[in-house]
C-alpha cells in the first residue's frame, strides 16, 4: 500500500521549459548571425520510411528553422548501402555550412549502426553518440552530451537545485539514455544506481531513490507504490499503445506519491529536441572559436 500525500505531485512542464530554452537559443543564434555572420546548420539523415521516425525528423526540422538555424534533411531509401551512407556522412563532415549531424536511429538492420555513428566528426556529433564524446563525458572532459539525458538533467537541476548526495536510480542501461544519464548524475555528485532487466528487487531499490529516471521502453512499468514519497520522477518512455502515447511510469499512481513528475507527452520529449538545438549552437560556437553559449550545456 503506497503512502499517499495530501497533494498530488507537481507536474514538471517539459514543454514549457523547452519552449523557454528554444527562445534563449533563438536569441543567441540571432546574435552570432549579426556579430559573426554565422548561421548554425543542422543536418538530419533519415534512412528508410519508418513513419514514427519521419514524424520526429519533421518536428526536428521545424524546430531548427524556428530558432533561425538552417536545416538540411537527407532522406535515403531503406536499401541504402553502408558505403553510400558513409559517403554522405563524409560529405557532411566536410561541409562548412553543417555544424551538427544527426543520423536518426534505429537504422535498417543491414547497416552497421556503430560504424555509421562513429564516422560522424566528433565536433559535429550533436547526439553525443560517438565513442569519443561518450569517453569524454565518462572522464569529465568537455563533450557533446546526448540530448535526452541532457534534457533530463536540466529538469532535475531546475527542480532540485543541487543534486549532490541525492540517491538517483536510473532504470535502463542503453548507450543513448541510461549510461550517459548515469554519468551526468555522477558528475553532479548524486549517488547513482543503474538498474536493468537482471536487477533483483527493483521495487526496493526504487523506494530508496530521491530521483528516478525511467528509460526501459515498457509502458507503465514503474509502479506507484515503488516511488518514495516526495521523489522526483523523470519518465523517458515514449510508448505507443491503444490508449495513446504513454510513458514507462504508471503516471496516475506515481503522481499521488512523487514530489514532482514529468508527464508523457509534454515532459522529456520536447526537451530532447531543444537540447539538440542547444548542442548545435554549442558546436557552431566551438568551430568558430567563440565562447560556449551561456546557460545551455552543462
Ligand atoms: N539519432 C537520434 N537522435 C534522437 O534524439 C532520436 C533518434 N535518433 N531516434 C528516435 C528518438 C526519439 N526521439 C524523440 C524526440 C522528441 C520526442 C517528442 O517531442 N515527443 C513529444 C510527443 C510527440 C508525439 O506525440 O509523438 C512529447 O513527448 O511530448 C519524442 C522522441 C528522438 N530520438
Amino acid at each position: 500500500m503506497a503512502v499517499e500525500l495530501e497533494r498530488p505531485a507537481t507536474l514538471i512542464d517539459g514543454k514549457a521549459f523547452a519552449a523557454e530554452l528554444r527562445g534563449r537559443i533563438a536569441r543567441q543564434v540571432a546574435r552570432i548571425k549579426t556579430d559573426h555572420g554565422v548561421t548554425p546548420g543542422l543536418a538530419v539523415v533519415l534512412v528508410g520510411e519508418d513513419p514514427a521516425s519521419a514524424v520526429y525528423v519533421r518536428s526536428k526540422g521545424r524546430a531548427t528553422v524556428e530558432v533561425g538555424m538552417n536545416s538540411y534533411e537527407h532522406r535515403l531509401p531503406a536499401q541504402t548501402s553502408q558505403a553510400e551512407l558513409l559517403a554522405l556522412i563524409a560529405r557532411l563532415n566536410a561541409d562548412r555550412a553543417v555544424n551538427g549531424i544527426l543520423v536518426q536511429l534505429p537504422l535498417p538492420a543491414h547497416l552497421d549502426e556503430a560504424a555509421v555513428v562513429n564516422a560522424i566528426a566528433p565536433e559535429k556529433d550533436v547526439d553525443g553518440f560517438t565513442v569519443l564524446n561518450a569517453g569524454r563525458l565518462a572522464t569529465g572532459q568537455k563533450a557533446m552530451v546526448p540530448c535526452t539525458p541532457l534534457g533530463c538533467l536540466m529538469l532535475l537541476r531546475d527542480r532540485l537545485g543541487s543534486l549532490s548526495g541525492k540517491d538517483a536510480l536510473v532504470i535502463g542501461r542503453s548507450n543513448i539514455v541510461g549510461k550517459p544519464m548515469a554519468q551526468l548524475l555522477l558528475a553532479d555528485s548524486a549517488t547513482v544506481t543503474v538498474a536493468h532487466s537482471r536487477t533483483r528487487d527493483l521495487p526496493a531499490l526504487c523506494r530508496r531513490a530521491d530521483i528516478v529516471v525511467a528509460a526501459v521502453g515498457r509502458p507503465h512499468f514503474v509502479q506507484g507504490d515503488w516511488i518514495k514519497p516526495g521523489a522526483v520522477v523523470i519518465d523517458v518512455g515514449i510508448n505507443r499503445t491503444d490508449a495513446g502515447l504513454v510513458g514507462d511510469v504508471d503516471f496516475a499512481a506515481a503522481r499521488r506519491v512523487a514530489g514532482a513528475i514529468t508527464p508523457v507527452p509534454g515532459g522529456v520529449g520536447p526537451m530532447t529536441i531543444a537540447c539538440l538545438l542547444a548542442n548545435t549552437l554549442t558546436a557552431t560556437a566551438r568551430v568558430n572559436g567563440l565562447p560556449d553559449p551561456q546557460g545551455l550545456t552543462p
